[in-house]
């Protein structure tokens, strides 16, 4: 009887300590995905997120390879081919962040839910998703008025090759910089993944 009564304890405590382990993993992501079309302002966002966050920041962009590059500079859209080695050499780098414990901002457009998955890979409860999103003049525009590589003439192609997540914390750019930081925080802090608009 007493064996059976300590059995049972051991086993309550067990299957508390894995809900509260997976509660602890939910309610603490180490990685933050930015993402969206090109000029919906990923790398300004994310900077400032990582900052505040207290976390590192890499712009993916920094790690296409130059022929990607070449090809956007010269008004060609990427093509999966193009884009599956430059997301597996990301997915290498969020499990290295992820291994060293230090918190990982990373913008990426991320455009397509198989990129995503790559990015993904098994730590769904580590990596939360922020998915900024616009208006297409307004995103023309504020591309046309900054110094970048990539041309407002892909912007079409982007927001054609989009596919929406709807799970991401989805943010419209036409908010003041800092409130949809505080905004992203804040819905991490409470696992509230509703749209801000
Ligand atoms: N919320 C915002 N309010 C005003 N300007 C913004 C905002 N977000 C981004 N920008 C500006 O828009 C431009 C595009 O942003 P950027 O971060 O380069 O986009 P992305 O990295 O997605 O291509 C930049 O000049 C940036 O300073
Ligand atoms: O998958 C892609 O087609 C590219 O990654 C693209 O989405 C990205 O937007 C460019 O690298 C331009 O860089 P910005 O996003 O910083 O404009």
């Amino acid at each position: 009887m007493i064996v059976v009564f300590y059995d049972s304890i051991c086993f309550l405590d067990l299957a508390c300590s894995f809900f509260l382990c997976i509660n602890i993993f939910m309610e603490n992501p180490s990685v933050i995905i930015v993402m969206g079309v090109s000029g919906s302002g990923k790398s300004f966002i994310g900077k400032m997120l990582a900052e505040k966050w207290g976390a590192v920041f890499e712009d993916a962009d920094d790690f296409h390879p130059p022929s990607n590059i070449e090809k956007m500079k010269n008004h060609c859209p990427l093509t999966d081919e193009d884009r599956l080695p430059w997301l597996s050499d990301l997915r290498k780098r969020i499990i290295a962040y992820r291994k060293s414990g230090i918190r990982y901002v990373l913008a990426c457009s991320a455009l397509k839910e198989s990129y995503r998955s790559i990015l993904r890979g098994d730590d769904d409860n580590e990596i939360v998703f922020v998915f900024l999103h616009g208006d297409k003049e307004l995103i023309r525009k504020r591309m046309e008025e900054r110094e970048h590589f990539m041309p407002p003439a892909l912007l079409d192609s982007q927001l054609a090759t989009l596919e929406v997540p709807e799970y991401a914390i989805q943010v419209d750019i036409d908010k003041n910089p800092q409130e949809i930081v505080d905004y992203i925080l804040d819905s991490i802090e409470k696992r509230n993944l509703n749209a801000f608009v």
